[in-house]
Order: C-alpha cells, then structure tokens, then sequence
C-alpha cells in the first residue's frame, strides 16, 4: 500500500467523527407524548406482547432487520491473529456494507476470547436480539467448531462470512473464469493455497459445483496436504489427497490450471506462475496484500484470468459480493438458517449477472473504464444495484424451496 493510501485510510476512519457509522432514530422522539410511546409508559406494550409470542419482535422492534457481525480478531483479514479489539475496523466495515448495499443494520460485536466456549457462550446467550449472526474472521480450525455448535443452539442464521461467503463469490468468480479460459470444473486441477476457514469452505463449494476433490491439491505452511501426513486436523485431512507425490507448492503447481490463495502476502512467484498450463485461472484472495501482485502477474503471463479480494483492480473477488445480499434474502423470509441450496443459489445468481450489461453508473463509479464480461470481468462489481435483488432473491426462493423461510416469499422475489 502507498504512504498516500495509508495516510488517506487513516483520516477516512477518523473524519467527520470516529469510526465509519452512527445509529438513527426512525420514530418521532420529540414531544412528551412520543416519550410516552417510545418509553415508559408505552413501551411496556411491545413488552407484554413480545413476552406472550416472541414472533412479535419482528413487528415491535428492530431484530429482523439487524444483523451482529462477530469476531474475536484471531485472522483479521491475512493481517493474523491482532486481537478483538484490533479487528473492530473491519467489523464497522462489514456493518458499513451491509447497510450500504442491502439496507441491513448491523452492529459489530468483538469478543476478546479464542476460547470456543466463552465464544459460543456469548453469541448464543445474546442471538435472539437478531435476525441473523454473521461471524467473521475468527481461525480455523476454531471457527468451525463455533459455527457448528451456534447454529445446533440457535434459532436464527449462523453464517461463517469467511466460510461461505467466500466460496459463494470464489464459486461464482471461478465457473465464469473456467468458461472465459475454456476450461471444465470437472478437470481442471486446482492448487488452493491455505487451508483456514475460507480455502476448506471454498474447496467444499467447488466440489459441490461439479470439481472432483482428486483435482484438488490444498497446502498449508507445512506444505501439501497429503494422505501421509499425520499432524492434519479433522478438516484438513478432508482434503488430503491420496494420489499426489507433490510435496512443496512448487511441485503442485506444475500444470496448474487454477490458483487459489486464501493464505498471506507474495507466497506465489513469478517463476512458479510461469509453471501452471496454458490460460491459467488465479485468484490470489489474501486481503490486504495477495497471493502475487496482478501487476507482477500479469508481467509475467498475458494468458491469465487474475483476481483479488481488493477494490483496487479488475476482478475483485471479495465476500461483499455475497453477505449483504444473502441476509438481504434470509432476513426478508425469516429464514432459520442458510443452507447448502440458499449458498449455489446465491453462487449461480452473481456469477450470471457478469453475463450482462455493466451499467453507467457502475463505470462511473469505477472511473469510467468500460467492460464486457471476459479475462477482466469474470464477476460483478459491488456497487451493482442489481446485484441486492438478484442475490437476495435467489436466497429468498430457495429458502422458501427447502422448508426454512417462516413467512412467504415477498412480492419483490416472485420475478
Ligand atoms: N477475498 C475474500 O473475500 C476473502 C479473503 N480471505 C483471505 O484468506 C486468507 C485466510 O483467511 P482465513 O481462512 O479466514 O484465515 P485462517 O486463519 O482460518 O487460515 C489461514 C490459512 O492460511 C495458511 N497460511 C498462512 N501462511 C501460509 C503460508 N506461508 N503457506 C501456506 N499456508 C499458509 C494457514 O496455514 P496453517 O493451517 O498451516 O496455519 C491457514 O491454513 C486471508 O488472507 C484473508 O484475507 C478470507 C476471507 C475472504
Ligand atoms: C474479505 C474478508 O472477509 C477477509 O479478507 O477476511
Ligand atoms: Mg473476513
């Protein structure tokens, strides 16, 4: 990052006033007599009628339409484990996202705990205040044991963002990168390098899209991961592949279609790219930094798709995409969950949308450069509009398909 980017994040964060966003009043608070309805004694109403059927805090209060972003600072971005406290920039930023894009309120809430039960704890002891919970850059493997007992304990959707939300818009960015390179899901061998929340989540989507897990060569910082290895947890060993005699990333990516990086900064080199075959396929996903630098990248090959996690360059292939848009759609139909079908739902209505036209004021926003969908346009751009009700509905209508909505599906979806 250049010292005027650094310097001009610094004052972003901190002008007009701290942090990136405030709470408003939606109801009159002016006269005694709206005091008397917001407060005591009107407010015992809602009170009464949510303590008689809880449902009634959809229709009193703010919960469904408020979403907690969770953390406890253990994988802040690639940045590592900075403490709970260190992670509150990002979680604003989420909460600024949501907001921005899909008009969901939000409120970061960072845990300063790596313990699984203290985290467990506190999110299931305060979940029924929202509509949903979206966790956020907590470690694996500590992460999926989090998830996995919130959403055995909670009524309402526990989403990982990192997990899903990630392969949702890396499985989207990657079935429109395998067709503008001509190449199958069902062939192509992937090197993922990382194997945290997001690459084992991300991996999972793919194979669900069609890839063959044999395809797959995961490495983590002990190298690949192979059925030899005897130091795997539960989730790494999912990917161990029993085939391969690739041992370093620099055996696995000799003849690599794709290169996924969900781990750190500059961990692949020109001379390794240079090894994957003809009309490679990399997202290099680590944020801030990636994997390699699209400009290095693409010094080095003029036949690659290449993709980042950053606004900064073409092809940004970053979970805000996703998570906005998918509560968007669980919140609308009150959904108790988000399910396999609510995520390739979701997956399958970005990745199309790449197909259409960009709009002007997409370009505009961008700075004016045109695109069609190809080696530089695999994915939407955030600031689509179109995106909130396409996403949101897919996720809505299949939520509604699978037996988890709890009302029916507005009129806005039935398009
Ligand atoms: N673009 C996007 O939308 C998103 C991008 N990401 C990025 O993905 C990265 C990982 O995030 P997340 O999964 O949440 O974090 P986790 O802490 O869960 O996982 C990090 C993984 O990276 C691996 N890793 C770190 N350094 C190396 C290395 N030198 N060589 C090989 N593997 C390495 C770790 O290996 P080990 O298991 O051995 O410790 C671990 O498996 C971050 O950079 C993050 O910014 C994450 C979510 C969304
Ligand atoms: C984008 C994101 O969630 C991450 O890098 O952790
Ligand atoms: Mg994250």
């Amino acid at each position: 990052m250049s010292d005027d980017l650094k310097r001009d994040a610094l004052e972003y964060h901190s002008l007009p006033r701290p942090g990136k966003l405030s709470i408003e009043i939606t109801t009159p608070a002016e006269t005694s007599r709206h005091l008397s309805l917001a407060y005591s004694p009107g407010v015992a109403e809602p009170v009464r009628a949510i303590a008689e059927d809880p449902e009634n805090a959809f229709k009193y209060t703010m919960k469904g339409n408020l979403v907690a972003v969770i953390s406890n600072g253990t994988a802040i971005l690639g940045l590592g484990n900075l403490g709970s406290l260190a992670s509150k920039p990002v979680m604003e930023g989420k909460a600024l996202l949501f907001k921005r894009f899909a008009n969901v309120d939000s409120i970061d809430i960072e845990i300063d705990s790596e313990d699984v039960d203290d985290i467990v704890k506190t999110v299931s002891l305060i979940a029924e205040s929202f509509g949903g919970i979206n966790l956020e850059d907590i470690k694996a493997p500590e992460c999926f044991e989090v998830e996995r007992r919130l959403i055995e304990t909670c009524k309402v959707p526990i989403f990982h963002d990192d997990q899903h939300g990630t392969a949702i818009v890396t499985v989207a960015g990657m079935l429109n990168a395998l067709e503008v390179q001509g190449k199958s899901i069902k062939d192509a061998k992937l090197v993922c390098l990382g194997a945290g929340a997001a690459a084992i989540s991300c991996s999972r989507l793919l194979v669900s899209a069609g890839m063959p897990k044999d395809n797959i060569l995961m490495i983590d910082r002990k190298g690949v991961i192979h059925g030899g290895r005897d130091d795997l947890n539960k989730y790494k060993a999912e990917f161990a592949n029993q085939v391969t005699s690739a041992r370093t990333l620099d055996d696995a990516i000799d003849g690599a279609d794709i290169f996924l990086g969900l781990s750190g900064p500059d961990m692949l080199s020109a001379d390794q790219l240079k090894k994957m075959a003809p009309n490679p396929i990399v997202f290099a996903c680590a944020n801030p930094d990636p994997e390699i630098r699209p400009e290095l990248a693409l010094a080095t090959r003029d036949d690659l798709v290449m993709a980042t996690g950053r606004s900064d360059y073409p092809n940004q292939v970053n979970n805000v995409l996703g998570f906005p848009f998918i509560f968007r759609g669980a919140l609308d139909v009150r959904a108790t969950a988000i399910n396999e079908e609510m995520k390739l739902a979701a997956a399958f209505a970005i990745k199309e949308l790449a197909k259409e036209e960009v709009l002007p004021e997409v370009v505009a926003a961008y700075g004016g450069e045109q695109w069609t969908f190809g080696r530089n346009y695999i994915i939407p751009k955030p600031m689509d509009a179109r995106l909130l009700n396409r996403v949101a509905g897919a996720v809505a209508r299949a939520a509604v398909e699978t037996g988890v909505a709890r009302v029916p599906l507005p009129e806005q979806y039935k398009a």
